[in-house]
């Protein structure tokens, strides 16, 4: 049976050259990498194709949000660009998700998993009010997943504190997606929606998304590593 590492990696760097070497460290066989806004940015497709070419999958976490065809056409090029996984906003609304889902069905089984932002794990309820929802982060992302699933998407990303809800309310094949992920001893930083590794994995969530306590650690492959033995028996 082929690996599936729970843990994706975020290589937020400003370089393609510090993205790499990190990559060089570590085995495809135990983790997955996600490539954002900062590295795209600076790096671009060559940096995702090198990665792949190491073996990785890469989740592409561009966080597309904007009208259905311009979207749409984003999902299609991260597909021809061979990434594992996309996502978009869920609060793009019904007709650009559909118009995404719909776009990759021309690449068959080879498609990338589509999936959507509901809350980003950074905000609160006061943030949510201060942006004119009045809904606790939980109702936010319960209604904006349900709208993702109804669209035949393959999951969201949520935190790890709405998991245990969204896999009784939409079914254990949904995949959740999880960033605010904080071993006991790591900084919260800008992240307000946190779990702890193991916490995450036992509470449902279907991948754990790692960035500054991986890569800002003094020693980032010990702080993998230490991830996976608090995982171990999960
Ligand atoms: O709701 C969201 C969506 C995406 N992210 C991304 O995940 C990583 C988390 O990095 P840490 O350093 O572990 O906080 C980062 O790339 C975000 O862009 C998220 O945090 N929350």
């Amino acid at each position: 049976m082929s690996p599936n590492p729970k843990i994706i990696v975020a290589l937020d760097f400003p370089s393609a050259t510090a993205a790499l070497d990190l990559a060089e460290t570590l085995d495809p066989e135990k983790c997955r990498l996600k490539v954002g806004k900062e590295l795209f940015t600076r790096a671009g497709p060559q940096l995702v194709e090198a990665l792949q070419k190491r073996g990785f999958d890469v989740f592409l976490d561009l966080k597309f949000h904007d009208i259905p065809n311009t979207t749409s056409a984003a999902v299609a090029a991260a597909a021809d660009l061979g990434v594992w996984m996309v996502n978009v906003h869920a609060s793009g609304g019904e007709k650009m998700m559909l118009a995404c889902r719909e776009r990759l069905e021309s690449f068959g089984a080879d498609r990338p998993l589509l999936i959507a932002v509901t809350v980003l794990t950074s905000m609160g309820a006061e943030d949510l009010a201060g942006i004119g929802v009045q809904d606790s982060p939980e109702a936010q992302v319960s209604r904006l997943a349900t709208l993702t699933r109804n669209c035949g998407l393959d999951g969201v990303v949520c935190s790890a504190q709405e998991a245990p809800e969204l896999k009784t309310e939409l079914g254990s094949d949904f995949r959740l997606i999880t960033p605010g992920i904080r071993p006991l001893s790591a900084d919260k930083g800008d992240q307000q929606r946190i779990m702890t590794p193991r916490d995450a994995l036992m509470a449902g969530s279907d991948y754990l998304v790692i960035g500054r306590p991986i890569t800002r650690a003094d020693d980032p492959l010990a702080a993998l590593e230490a991830v996976h033995e608090e995982l171990v028996g999960l």
